[in-house]
């Protein structure tokens, strides 16, 4: 399906709820499947989280992640440690590039049997549960966050828990904190001091038993674009949100007051507003390591207005759904954008034009779509393959027609 968008004149006041975080999903769905007594309530309707929910069932044979990095990686510990299950976890033809060693290294230093069926160091992977009672582990920490969460996330099973040390400087911070954050709230005990992590076993009671899962931020971000790409006054409410998360894309609050745009919390609700026009000389300077998925939003704002943006940090993006800096670089060039990228920065030049009725290319990456979309505010766009926002926003096309945006399908 591809999609030509419009601005319209309407108003874009709206209150939009958007589904929950796929990464709080995907983490709180591994601990109901291993403590079933926990409770999970606003779970994400994501692809990711489907595919998560049907492959915690299987007990033996395929299992098929499709694009899910999470379910991925998290399943392979939890497949790795459930003893006397036997599966074959595949996924997508890019999921078969996308790395895997360290974690798989790590769970054979803890006696896990994996073996790779096609391409060492690659998914498919065989894996033979097992009963793990080696507690002592090392891995690298600076390609990956997901690696860790997914020891993380079993370790209270395994019978003598987990002391992790950590190589490197940690990469995606905010999700391995989520993890520890979500192990303590079912009262696993943890402990993060310098480069090490210890999990205590826990095989009791959980102290909580409900797990809510707040909106996801990532998604939010398309509509702080749209807010900075918007006329100053323009309004838009999301649901469901609040000031602590646990996410650390929700540093938007914070990076997009430099777009003009500040966000009020009201109850569960986020209130974006557009207050003053930017001043185009400015440069927008960010590492974003630790919350490189916001990295294609902020870069497509930042064309949008046509000002400079200098982003580092970035080293994750290359082994994503797609290449994101060449599929940034070539997309943005395609508009017009004077742009450069090395294996971890992106450079963007000021501009005062872009191209008309561009289609852009998504690459099976959600993130490119949905990032690309408020564009349609300055400029009519096509956005190719638009059905890939479903990975992690279902509702996406949906929720941008409510704020006004005129929508076709048209002939790809
Ligand atoms: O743990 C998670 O839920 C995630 C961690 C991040 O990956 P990396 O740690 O590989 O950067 C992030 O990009 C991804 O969308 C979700
Ligand atoms: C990188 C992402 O997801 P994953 O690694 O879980 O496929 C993402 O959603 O931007």
């Amino acid at each position: 399906m591809n999609l030509h968008l419009q601005s319209s004149t309407g108003k874009l006041s709206e209150h939009i709820k958007i589904t929950g975080s796929k990464s709080e999903s995907n983490r709180a769905l591994l601990l109901q499947a291993l403590y079933p007594s926990l409770k999970i309530d606003n779970v994400s309707n994501s692809d990711d989280s489907e595919v998560m929910q049907k492959g915690l069932k299987i007990i033996n044979g395929e299992v098929d992640i499709h694009h899910a990095g999470t379910a991925m990686r998290f399943l392979t510990a939890f497949f790795a440690t459930q003893e006397g299950r036997e599966v074959v976890l595949t996924g997508s033809k890019r999921m078969k590039e996308r790395p895997i060693r360290i974690l798989v290294d790590a769970l054979r230093q803890l006696g896990a049997e994996i073996e790779y069926t096609e391409n060492e160091g690659y998914p498919p992977l065989k894996i033979s549960g097992k009963r793990i009672s080696k507690n002592k582990v090392s891995m690298a920490a600076n390609v990956s966050s997901q690696y860790i969460s997914a020891l993380l996330l079993v370790a209270p099973t395994l019978d003598s828990g987990l002391h992790l040390s950590l190589e490197g400087k940690i990469t995606s911070v905010p999700y391995m904190k989520m993890t520890l954050a979500l192990l303590d709230h079912i009262g696993a005990e943890t402990i993060f001091e310098g480069n090490e992590i210890t999990v205590k076993p826990f095989h009791t009671e959980l102290s909580r038993a409900e797990f809510v899962v707040e909106s996801d931020w990532s998604s939010a971000s398309y509509f702080y674009s749209v807010a900075a790409l918007s006329e100053v006054g323009t309004k838009i409410k999301l649901s469901s949100y609040k000031e602590n998360s646990l996410q650390g894309d929700s540093v938007l609050a914070e990076v997009y007051k430099d777009f003009g745009v500040i966000t009020q919390y009201e109850g569960e609700n986020i209130i974006l507003e557009k207050t003053e026009e930017i001043d185009l000389n400015k440069v927008i300077e960010i590492d974003l390591s630790d919350a490189p998925d916001i990295a294609q939003t902020i870069s497509v704002t930042a064309f949008g207005l046509g000002i400079a943006c200098s982003l580092s940090g970035l080293h994750t993006l290359k082994i994503k759904e797609t290449d994101r800096l060449e599929a940034l670089k070539t997309e943005l060039g395609k508009l017009g954008a004077s742009i450069e990228v090395t294996d971890k920065e992106l450079y963007l030049k000021s501009s005062s034009s872009m191209n008309k009725d561009v289609a852009i290319d998504t690459y099976n990456d959600h993130r490119m779509a949905m990032a690309f979309a408020p564009l349609a505010l300055r400029t009519s766009i096509i956005i190719n393959d638009a059905g890939v926002v479903s990975k992690s926003y279902p509702d996406f096309w949906t929720d941008m027609k409510k704020l006004a945006f005129k929508i076709k399908e048209i002939e790809g």
